[in-house]
C-alpha cells in the first residue's frame, strides 16, 4: 500500500455518493430525553429554529440531546403531540402558546398520589407554588417527563436534585412577576404602618376607632432589604421614593449596583440591628431557612416591623409569635407561610398585629399573563430540544452559542461513542480526559455542552441511562467516571470555536491495541470539516474519515493491494463504503486503515477481513 496519511476524495467501492465531505447543515434534530421526535430545523439569524415535528423515532436510532444532535434515517409514523399537564391556574395567553404545540390538560388541586399517577402520561408539567414536585413525582414520570416549568420564581417546591437525577429539565419564569411582588411588598409595608387591614375590619364590624389605629410614618425610617435581587432592588427603589433610608443585606449582590440606587450594602447583623422596617426578599434555601429566629429577633430594635413576600420558611413562625407577644416586633405583614394555606387557628395569622394576604405577591393580571407566556415559551422550547435561558438545573447556553457548537456537539458525542467501544469491557472506565485545541481564549469557549455530549457518548453504549445536558455530570459521577478537561490554545482560526477534540481514556485495556497512544491511554481525536465531524487520529496514527454510518479500523502491514482486498470483501456483502483513509507510521511498516461503511457488515465479512494475512487487528465500531 502506498497511500500517505490522506483521505480519498472519492468513495473507493460501491458508495452511492461521489463527494465525501459535503458542506451540509443537518436539517433534523432529535428532541432530548426519551420518546424522541425528529424535528425539521433551519437556520435563521444564525440560530437553529424548529420548523416542524416530523415523526417519531425508534429510541435506539436516535442521538437524543437536550439541544441538538442529528439523525438522518427515516422511520416511524407521525408523532403524537406532547402532553403538558398544567396543575395550577395559568394565564390564558400562556395556555394558548401551549395549546398550539401540544395537548394541554389543566387539572387543578391534584392530590400527591393523583399527580404521580397522572404524570406518567405527561411530557411536561407546569406548576406555581402550590404543587409539590417531589422525588416521587419524578420517579413516576421517569422515561416520559422531560421538563417541569415553574410559572414564577421560587423553585423551593421542586426537588431539583431528583429532577437532575432523572434528567428532567426545570425552567422557571424569573422576571415577569418582579414588579408585582415589589408592589405587593410596598403595599403591605404601608398597610402595616397605617393599620389598614385592622381598621378596615373594625369599621366593618360597626366600630369607629380613630385613636386605636394611629400608625407610624415611613419617611426617614430605616428599611433593611434582605436579599437585593430582582424584587428586593425594586422594593428598595420604591422605598427610596417614599423618603425611607434604605440599607440592604445580600452576600452575593454587587455594591455598585446598590450604590447606583442610593442603597448601602451592609452585614446581616448591621441590617437587623439598625432597621425600623425589615423586608425579606431572599430565596428559601438551607441557608436562609428560619434565618429570622429567636436569636435574631433578640438583636433587633424594639418595635421593628417586618414584611415577608419571599417565603414563609425564612422566618421561624413560632419565634415570630413570641417576638410579637414580647413587643420586640411591633407588627408583621406576611404574604407567605411555612405551610400554605396556614391552619385556621394559626396564632401568627390570628395575631392582632399581623396583616396577612394569601400569597398574592405575583397575583396581578399583568404579572400572571407575563409569567404564563414566559413559562409556556420556555417549556415549548425545552420540549423542542432547545436550551433554555431560564434553566434552573442545567447550564444555560444561548441559541447563538448552540448554533455555533452544533457540529462540534455531534463530533463530541461520536468521539465518546467511539472511545468507549475501543475499551475492552467498557464499564471499567474511571478516568476520561478531554483536550480541546482552539484558537480562542479559554474564557471564550463554553465546553459544558461538549463535555455533556462526550459523557453521553461514553455512557449510553454501556448502560441503560439516558444522558442529556441536565444529568450528564451527575450520571458520570455516579458511575465513578472522572471527566477532566484541558484547553490548548493553538494558532488556527478563532472563527472556529474548536480546532480539534481529543478523548483519552486511561488505565484500561483496549480491544484495538493501536488506539493506545505512547502515553498508554486510548486516544482518539476528531475535527469538524465543512460542518461534518471527522476522525483525525487514532492512537499515534493520523487518519481522516468522516464520522457517519459505522467504522472499521484495521491495523495492517503497509503494503499494496490492501484497500482493494478489504473493499472487495465488503462489496461482495453489499456493504457500501462511504469513506476511507490510511495512516501509517513509516513507509511499508504499520498502517491503520479507517473505513466508513453505511451498513453493518455481517459476521462472514468481518471474519474474512480478520483472515487477511497482512491485517494484524481490526475492530468494527458503531457510530
Ligand atoms: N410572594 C410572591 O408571590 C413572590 C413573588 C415573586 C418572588 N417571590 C419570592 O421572592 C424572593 C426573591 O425573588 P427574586 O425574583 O427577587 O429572586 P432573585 O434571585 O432575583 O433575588 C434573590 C436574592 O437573594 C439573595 N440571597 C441569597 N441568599 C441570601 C442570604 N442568605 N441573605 C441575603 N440575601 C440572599 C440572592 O443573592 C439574590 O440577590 C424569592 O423567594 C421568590 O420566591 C415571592
Ligand atoms: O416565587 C414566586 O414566583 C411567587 O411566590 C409566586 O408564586 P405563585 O406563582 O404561586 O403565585
Amino acid at each position: 500500500m502506498s497511500m500517505a496519511t490522506s483521505t480519498l476524495t472519492k468513495p473507493l467501492f460501491s458508495s452511492s455518493s461521489s463527494s465525501i465531505s459535503k458542506p451540509t447543515i443537518k436539517t433534523s434534530l432529535v428532541s432530548f430525553n426519551t420518546n424522541p421526535i425528529i424535528l425539521s430545523l433551519s437556520k435563521k439569524k444564525g440560530s437553529f429554529v424548529v420548523n416542524n415535528v416530523l415523526k417519531t423515532v425508534n429510541p435506539t436510532q436516535t442521538n437524543d440531546v437536550l439541544g441538538g444532535s442529528s439523525i438522518s434515517k427515516d422511520v416511524g409514523t407521525l408523532v403524537s403531540k406532547p402532553t403538558i399537564l398544567v396543575s395550577e391556574k395559568l394565564g390564558e395567553a400562556g395556555l394558548q402558546v401551549l395549546r398550539s404545540y401540544g395537548n394541554v390538560e389543566c387539572v387543578y388541586d391534584l392530590s400527591q398520589q393523583d399527580l404521580c399517577t397522572k404524570i406518567s402520561t405527561c411530557d411536561a408539567l407546569i406548576v406555581r407554588s402550590g404543587t409539590k414536585v417531589t422525588r416521587e413525582v419524578f420517579e413516576a414520570g421517569k422515561g416520559r417527563l422531560k421538563v417541569v416549568g415553574r410559572a414564577g420564581v421560587g423553585i423551593d417546591n421542586v426537588d431539583l436534585q431528583a429532577a437532575t437525577e432523572f434528567g428532567c429539565l426545570v425552567v422557571n419564569a424569573p422576571t415577569a412577576n418582579t414588579i408585582a411582588a415589589a408592589e405587593h411588598g410596598i403595599a403591605l409595608l404601608a398597610a402595616m404602618a397605617r393599620n389598614i387591614s385592622q381598621a378596615d375590619a373594625s369599621i366593618k364590624s360597626g366600630k369607629w376607632q380613630r385613636s386605636k389605629y394611629v400608625g407610624v410614618s415611613m419617611v426617614g425610617k430605616t428599611l433593611a432589604v434582605m436579599g437585593f435581587g430582582k424584587v428586593g432592588s425594586e422594593v428598595a427603589r420604591r422605598a427610596k421614593g417614599l423618603g425611607m433610608n434604605v440599607i440592604a443585606h445580600d452576600p452575593y449582590a454587587a455594591a455598585d449596583r446598590a450604590r447606583a440606587i442610593g442603597v448601602e450594602l451592609v452585614s446581616f447583623d448591621q441590617a437587623i440591628t439598625t432597621a425600623d422596617f425589615i423586608s425579606l426578599h431572599m430565596p428559601l434555601t438551607p441557608t436562609t431557612n428560619k434565618i429570622l429566629n429567636d436569636d435574631t429577633f433578640a438583636k433587633m430594635k424594639k418595635g421593628v416591623r417586618i414584611v415577608n413576600v419571599a417565603r414563609g420558611g425564612v422566618i421561624d413562625e413560632d419565634a415570630l409569635v413570641r417576638a410579637l407577644d414580647s413587643g420586640i416586633v411591633a407588627q408583621a405583614a406576611l404574604d407567605v407561610f411555612t405551610e400554605e394555606p396556614p391552619s385556621k387557628d394559626s396564632k401568627l395569622v390570628q395575631h392582632e398585629n399581623v396583616t396577612v394576604t394569601p400569597h398574592l405577591g405575583a397575583s396581578t393580571k399583568e404579572a400572571q399573563e407575563g409569567v404564563a407566556i414566559e413559562i409556556a415559551e420556555a417549556v415549548v422550547g425545552a420540549l423542542n430540544g432547545e436550551l433554555s435561558a431560564t434553566a434552573v438545573n442545567a447550564p444555560m447556553v444561548s441559541p447563538e452559542v448552540l448554533s455555533e457548537l452544533a457540529p462540534y456537539v455531534l463530533l463530541a458525542e461520536k468521539l465518546g461513542r467511539l472511545a468507549v467501544q475501543l475499551v475492552s469491557g467498557g464499564s471499567g472506565i474511571k478516568s476520561v480526559k478531554v483536550v480541546y485545541r482552539s484558537a480562542r481564549d479559554p474564557d471564550d469557549l463554553d465546553t459544558r455542552f461538549l463535555r455533556a455530549m462526550i459523557t453521553k457518548g461514553i455512557i449510553e453504549p454501556i448502560s441503560n441511562s439516558i444522558i442529556n445536558l441536565v444529568n450528564a455530570d451527575f450520571t458520570a459521577k455516579q458511575k465513578g467516571i472522572r471527566i477532566s478537561e484541558e484547553r490548548v490554545v493553538v494558532d488556527s482560526s478563532p472563527e472556529q470555536p474548536v480546532d480539534s477534540i481529543q478523548v483519552q481514556i486511561s488505565n484500561v485495556e483496549s480491544k484495538f491495541a493501536s488506539a493506545v497512544s505512547e502515553g498508554g491511554q486510548i486516544s482518539i481525536e476528531g475535527k469538524v470539516k465543512y460542518g461534518v465531524p471527522h476522525l483525525t487520529c487514532v492512537g499515534s496514527f493520523g487518519v481522516d474519515v468522516s464520522l457517519e454510518g459505522n467504522l472499521i479500523l484495521c491495523r495492517q502491514l503497509d503494503q499494496p493491494g490492501m484497500i482493494g482486498h478489504v473493499g472487495n470483501i465488503l462489496g461482495d456483502q453489499n456493504v457500501n463504503v462511504s469513506f476511507m483513509s490510511v495512516g501509517r507510521t513509516s513507509l511499508r511498516k504499520k498502517a491503520i486503515m479507517a473505513i466508513g461503511v453505511d451498513e453493518e457488515p455481517n459476521k462472514e465479512a468481518l471474519d474474512k477481513i480478520g483472515a487477511v494475512p497482512a491485517i494484524e487487528e481490526f475492530v468494527f465500531l458503531k457510530l
